[in-house]
């Protein structure tokens, strides 16, 4: 329903419709990541809000229950209510408790997980989520109410479990909303809401406590309403029900309710405009727009398959389980470790914030400012550090320091997820993909599960640890702080065998790669270029890869087979004055070229992003601006590969200047040919003659090899805005790679245009013509059942006119027979008897049905018993009287 007007899904901006912005922009379109652009589509929005809010609700519900189970369970209950300062949070009770919680909740999902998912394919979506929310919100509202601890159990599985079927819904929803381009922006969003919230509800805990704790002092207040757990869960149950409204009141575009005629009105939307059905893919990764309605179990076993075969995406799985089982330490084993540091429920609210707070900052802020850092490198490393900070936790006896180490952990957590989703996201094909994410979300309950029972148990074990350092020195370790230190150390081999595992860039410095980055830092001041509804793909590689004849054949097929306008141009030298920008620094002939050494590399540098510039604001940017391909032979990477690889300059410093030449024109995506420059080199020599060999002798071998790998590093890096293409293979191989992944990115050319637009007329053309059919055949039908009704209405009149008549006819035999039976006792004739020829008549003298056969009826008046009368012929039957033999 409509915010505004209460209408069922009000019609959207148009310019914010999620499938009209794919529809421009292609399947395969390279994602933006600008948060606020996909906070302008007002249901992601909203949703979005929503989402925060539940996730707000969900971990303050977190924190009161598994602190309302410690304080039950360490029977703290008094005849007056709880009285919290009372409450041992040490007690083994208390912590099996707590870990009881954590395994309920997480029970479900292991079990139910498969099935959730498949329900929330089929029922109306936006029903899912209100549900779940108001569901939710009563059950938690029912905790305190309730105050026992077997009903705090029972509550806490059936919220997992509504949860369960909540979360599937609201992730199937988040595609329908956005635009492809802008999914990833949106899951990063939904990161934020759904771990950003938890130092919020932290610090409303502690809030909470601080108020119920002055409301204790208030004499007459209910004791209900002075329990700070109480409290929480109330302000718990209603973020829930306010979710609820606002996602009853969600403007929702088509499709995105997921009802079955919805999903084939959305399919048949996306199939009018998607000019290459065949490589489209869902959201979630199964080809074809949905589903295979193959067997669940069967799916599920090829995913796992998958994953064990694939050496890049297990290092990727076992390395995120690897972090989950430490992080499910941290959470198991939180109350009492902040009991044995002495804080208290303000110290566990905290530190609890404190881990999400480091989080969310790793998950929006640690891919940023960690740009250029090579991803397989990052998460092995992050789950290694988060694993040092861990130690620190368990070994730390303060609570400052350990909100600082819980932090940085929180931080490095984050890293390692969003950075080990993206490979994953990006690594996996999309046949598997949804598979591969849901072992993974399974994979890590199963383990959370596993690692919360065993947290507190181990603990226990473990007990408090004095080691005598010095005579004077002694240092002592609680059980729980004991277990977090060697989750630690588990975090950290797993960190560095998966570092070492999935490493990219053997032999070159992490460090020198961390410190660039950040002195780097976040922003880039001219990554600003405008939008544009045009195309920019570049061709790089070493020369003699091949790059000009890609250039010509992709040219050729986006013009004559796709219709697009097409721009072929090259750096060095696609303007005039770049020629003689070119001229100055390749051409080797002394008669045209430099006469002295060339520029020095500063000057040939200036001179590339010179030519580069007035290429870009001459040739390159207009072009796209009108709406055309540009395919252009080189650009800013052929700089940093070329530029950077003697070791003179900083690669950083030739891409500053390149991009600020560019306006921050980034293409949107490059080709990279890759060929040993061996090959490169008898080819040249084969179209240059000895001349174009030397070219590549006069550099090294190893300068080639730098250019090569550079090539290669900024391709890995981001593999959604780069294609490698092995260029060894023939031609037509390399162009029918390219031509693959050209056709799902680029937008839709003048011509497929007009024929989507002409296939949606005749679409429309062909709906409104069954619709003008339907309301003719409604109206016939109307016009049938008038005619029916009018007919019944006659035979009506008519049965009733007949019945009229009949009984005014047998009136009048009556009246007759009477006169006739007058006229005979006046008469005194016996011989004469009166026949009765109407069964009417008879049982009007009290004869019985039985007691006639069908043949008319004679009787004497004195003896009124029927007998069978074959008539007289001379019998008058028009008074229904007859004559016949006396008995
Ligand atoms: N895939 C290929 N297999 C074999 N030969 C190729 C292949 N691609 C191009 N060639 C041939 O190799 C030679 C160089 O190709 P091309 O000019 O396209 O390379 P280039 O990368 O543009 O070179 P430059 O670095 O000079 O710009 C040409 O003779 C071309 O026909
Ligand atoms: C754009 C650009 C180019 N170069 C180098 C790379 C090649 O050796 C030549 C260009 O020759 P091609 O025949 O056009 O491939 O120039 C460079 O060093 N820096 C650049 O930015």
């Amino acid at each position: 329903m409509s915010a505004t007007t209460g209408q069922p899904d009000a019609p959207l901006d148009p310019t914010l419709d999620p499938t009209a912005d794919d529809e421009a922009h292609g399947p395969g379109s390279p994602p933006d990541h600008s948060p606020r652009a996909v906070l302008r589509y007002p249901a992601f929005r909203r949703l979005w809000l929503v989402l925060g809010l539940s996730s707000l609700g969900d971990w303050l519900g977190l924190l009161a229950v598994t602190f309302f189970a410690a304080v039950l369970a360490g029977g703290a209950a008094t005849g007056d209510g709880l009285d919290l300062r009372a409450v041992d949070l040490t007690s083994t009770e208390a912590g099996l408790a707590v870990s009881l919680v954590f395994v309920l909740r997480l029970a479900p999902a292991v079990l139910l997980g498969p099935l959730a998912g498949v329900l929330a394919d089929r029922v109306d979506r936006r029903v899912a989520l209100v549900v779940g929310d108001v569901v939710r919100g009563l059950l938690f509202l029912s905790i305190p109410l309730v105050g026992e601890l077997w009903w705090l159990y029972v509550a806490t599985v059936l919220v997992e479990v509504t949860a369960l079927f909540w979360m599937p819904a609201k992730d199937a929803m988040v595609p329908t909303l956005v635009p492809r381009r802008r999914l990833e922006a949106a899951n990063q969003l939904g990161v934020v809401a759904t771990y950003g919230t938890a130092p919020v509800a932290a610090l409303l805990f502690v809030v909470l406590v601080w108020l119920s704790n002055a409301l204790d002092g208030i004499a007459g207040l209910a004791p209900v309403l002075a329990s700070p757990v109480d409290l929480a869960l109330y302000a718990n149950a209603v973020t829930f029900l306010v979710a609820a409204v606002v996602v009853a009141r969600l403007p929702l575009p088509p499709g995105a309710r997921g009802s079955a005629a919805d999903r084939a009105a959305r399919a048949v939307r996306r199939d009018d405009t998607t000019h290459d059905t065949t490589h489209d893919t869902t959201h979630d990764g199964m080809p074809g727009g949905g589903p295979a309605r193959v067997s669940v179990w069967r799916q599920v076993w090829d995913g796992w398959v998958f994953i064990a075969r694939t050496p890049l995406v297990r290092g990727l799985v076992g390395g995120m389980i690897g972090a989950f089982a430490a992080g499910g330490f941290v959470i198991g084993l939180g109350i009492p470790y902040v009991a044995t540091l002495g804080a208290g429920a303000p110290g566990y609210g905290v530190l609890f914030g404190a881990v999400f707070v480091g989080m969310a900052l790793g998950v929006w802020q640690g891919p940023r400012t960690l740009r250029d850092v090579s991803r397989r490198r990052l998460f092995g490393a992050a789950i290694a550090a988060a694993g040092v900070a861990l130690v620190v936790v368990g070994l730390s006896p303060d609570i400052v320091l350990s909100v600082v180490a819980v932090t940085v952990l929180g931080f490095l957590a984050g890293l390692a997820w969003v950075t080990g989703m993206t490979l994953l996201g990006a690594e996996v094909d999309d046949a598997v993909r949804g598979r591969t994410f849901a072992f993974v979300q399974t994979a890590v309950r199963v383990v959370l599960v596993a690692v919360m029972a065993a947290g507190p148990a181990l603990a226990a074990a473990a007990g408090e640890r004095a080691v005598e350092i010095t005579d004077a020195l002694t240092w002592t370790f609680s059980g729980p702080g004991l277990v977090l230190a060697l989750a630690g150390l588990l975090a950290v081999v797993v960190g560095v065998a998966t570092y070492r595992g999935l490493d990219d860039r053997p032999g070159r410095s992490l460090r020198a790669e961390l410190l660039e980055a950040l002195r780097r830092g976040s922003g880039d001041p001219f990554d600003v270029a405008r939008p544009h509804p045009g195309f920019f793909l570049v061709v790089e590689g070493g020369d003699g890869s091949g790059k000009s004849t890609l250039v010509d054949g992709i040219g050729r097929y986006l013009a004559d087979e796709l219709g697009h306008d097409v721009v072929l141009t090259r750096e060095p030298g696609g303007t005039a004055l770049g020629r003689e920008l070119r001229r100055l620094v390749l051409d080797r002939d002394p008669a045209t070229g430099p006469r002295d050494e060339g520029p020095v590399p500063r000057a040939e540098a200036l001179l590339f992003a010179a030519d580069r510039a007035q290429h870009v604001a001459t040739v390159v940017r207009p072009a796209l601006e009108a709406g055309a391909v540009v395919v252009g032979d080189r650009y800013v990477d052929s700089s940093i590969a070329y530029q950077g690889a003697r070791g003179d300059l900083d690669a950083a410093d030739v891409e500053r200047v390149s991009r600020w030449a560019t306006g921050g024109l980034r293409p949107d995506l490059t080709v990279v040919l890759d060929v040993d420059p061996d090959v490169a080199r008898t080819r040249l020599h084969g179209r240059d003659g000895a001349d174009g060999a030397d070219r590549l002798e006069s550099a090294g071998d190893d300068f080639h090899a730098q250019v090569r790998q550079t090539f290669l590093d900024r391709a890995s890096r981001d593999p959604h805005r780069y294609l490698v293409v092995d260029a060894s293979q023939e031609p037509a191989d390399v162009l029918l790679q390219v031509e693959r992944r050209v056709r799902r990115m680029v937008p839709l050319s003048p011509r497929q245009r007009a024929v989507a637009a002409e296939r949606l007329a005749a679409d429309a053309r062909r709906r409104e013509a069954l619709e003008a059919r339907a309301v003719e055949e409604a109206a016939e039908e109307e016009t049938g059942r008038a005619r029916v009704r009018e007919a019944m209405a006659a035979e009506r009149e008519r049965q009733e006119r007949a019945e009229r008549e009949r009984l005014a006819s047998e009136a009048e035999r009556m009246r007759a027979r009477a006169e006739a039976h007058r006229r005979h006792l006046r008469e005194g004739d016996t011989d004469v008897l009166p026949v009765v020829t109407d069964h009417a008549a008879a049982r009007h003298d009290g004869l019985h049905e039985g007691d006639r056969p069908d043949a008319d009826v004679t009787y004497d008046l004195d003896d009124t018993r029927p007998f069978v009368l074959e008539l007289p012929d001379e019998a008058d039957e028009s008074d229904g009287v007859g004559r016949g033999p006396r008995r």
